[in-house]
């Protein structure tokens, strides 16, 4: 690689998501000379977006580390010079020995995928929180557009579900090479969308989407308010559907439970499975952690992961950060990650996170979630209104603290420590039946740990 654009990407890798530099950045193939820096694209879909969103940054970036003005120039190809895989009829092959041309929009349909190659079901560690949401991806990879249609996994942020889609999309391909899978972030279907209304190409845009074997759209909620771009989806939809071509959709809710999304929209997304995806326990956060380790080959021990997952309860993408941070820190002092040393080096981060995390927080949390007086919250009166954000409360203050049962029930007005187990008991009940009170539960982690 392009010792330039290794060093280019490093820097990009701090300021953009990991799932940007991972999806469109990664692929890129480099090949710098004295004239310029040559960026190749695995297809027309990738270049558009890269010219689109990130030249520029990588432009301003090449300036700095080189001290001069170095065009960037993308195309694409690969550096190797092998022939493009989806260059538009009427264009030559690129070869790296011929002058680059400027980026044009194409609008072929991708023939290669932009799917991160990490995310893959054996990257993903599986939990009692995401091990429906596994299976059902693995079904549809095995039989798209036959299993589930449309496949549409939801539940709170960094929790795995791109990971889960992704892997899905990689098993498609592995299984079928030759298939069309295409991923999109719904933001890049709008603003494809409205591009092509602008330069009234719309034929091109149903084209391209509607010529994919599986269509991946991540966190469609962003759909919630947009009129024109909920019809065009609900047609790609419907033409996706009936050619029986997979549909895997993610969302940060229920998508019943989205407002401003259409009627009918909501009802075709229900045609096929929804799986939540929930917050991992303890031991998968464990887990999570010794793979996530394993994989950037950093040595770390049970007790330090221990440590991090009893800390930090929030979600998957804030334990890879905590991972990452220490790898960083470890690596510049060239110090072994020992649990005084993760204490160290993450008091902070830890600190953030223990703090939201105490009965009275939580009692406060919870009351002015259901809208209640705290003090009626804490009171004996049983009414149903207070009793269970009183229950939820008392289940939080045993999730998210380590204070035994009795602590608990002293804490809300001297309850007894049968009381806060029963809480819990109905509270899991309700979790695993009542999607609202799922949704409630999992808003008041987030909010608790966020
Ligand atoms: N069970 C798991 N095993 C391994 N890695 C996981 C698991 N769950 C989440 N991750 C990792 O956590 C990070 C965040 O996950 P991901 O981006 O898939 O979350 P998400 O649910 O799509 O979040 P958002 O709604 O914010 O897009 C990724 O790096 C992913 O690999």
């Amino acid at each position: 690689m392009s010792d330039l654009w290794r060093r280019c990407l490093e820097r990009l890798e701090g300021e953009l998501t990991s799932e940007d530099v991972h999806t469109w950045l990664m692929p890129l193939q480099a090949r710098e000379d004295g004239h310029g820096l040559f960026l190749y694209a695995p297809n027309p879909y990738s270049l558009d977006t890269v010219r689109d969103q990130y030249l520029d940054k990588i432009q301003s970036i090449v300036e700095h580390l080189s001290g001069r003005t170095l065009p960037v120039r993308l195309e694409v190809g690969s550096s190797g010079g092998r022939p493009a895989p989806a260059r538009p009829a009427s264009s030559t092959a690129p070869s790296p020995a011929a002058a680059p041309r400027a980026a044009e929009p194409v609008h072929e349909p991708p023939h290669v995928h932009n799917l991160d190659p990490h995310y893959t079901f054996e990257t993903f560690v599986e939990g009692k929180s995401n091990q429906l949401g596994k299976a059902a991806a693995m079904q549809v990879a095995m039989n798209p557009g036959r299993a589930y249609n449309p496949l549409l996994l939801y539940g709170g942020t960094g929790l795995g579900k791109t990971h889960l889609m992704h892997a899905a999309g990689n098993m498609l391909m592995q299984n079928n090479p030759g298939a069309k899978v295409l991923y999109l972030r719904s933001e890049q279907f709008v603003s494809g969308m409205v591009k092509a209304l602008q330069q009234k190409n719309m034929d091109d845009f149903k084209r391209r989407f509607r010529s994919v074997d599986a269509l991946l759209i991540d966190d469609i909620q962003f759909f919630a308010g947009k009129d024109t771009t909920q019809e065009e989806f609900f047609h790609t939809f419907n033409a996706l559907f009936e050619a029986k071509q997979q549909i895997i959709l993610t969302c940060d809710r229920y998508p019943k439970e989205l407002d401003k999304l259409e009627p009918r929209l909501k009802s075709r997304l229900g045609w096929g499975l929804s799986v939540a995806i929930e917050p991992p326990d303890f031991e998968t956060r464990a887990a999570i952690l010794l793979s996530k380790a394993a994989e950037k080959e950093m040595e770390v021990s049970e007790d330090v992961a221990m440590l991090l997952a009893k800390r930090i309860r929030s979600n998957v993408r804030d334990l890879e950060g905590a991972l990452n941070t220490l790898a960083a820190r470890a690596n510049f002092y060239r110090k072994p990650i020992t649990t005084d040393f993760a204490e160290e080096t993450l008091r902070d981060l830890l600190n953030t996170h223990a703090q939201a995390v105490t009965v009275p927080n939580i009692q406060k949390t919870v009351a002015d979630y259901y809208q209640v007086r705290l003090s009626d919250l804490l009171s004996k009166r049983r009414v149903r209104s207070l009793a269970r954000p009183r229950q939820v409360a008392m289940a939080l203050s045993k999730e998210l603290t380590e204070h035994s049962l009795p602590e608990i029930g002293e804490a809300f007005g001297g309850r007894d420590h049968t009381t806060v187990l029963h809480a819990c008991r109905t509270i899991r009940g309700f979790c695993e039946k009542d999607v609202r009170m799922r949704q409630d539960w999992e808003q008041l982690i987030r909010i608790l740990t966020g």
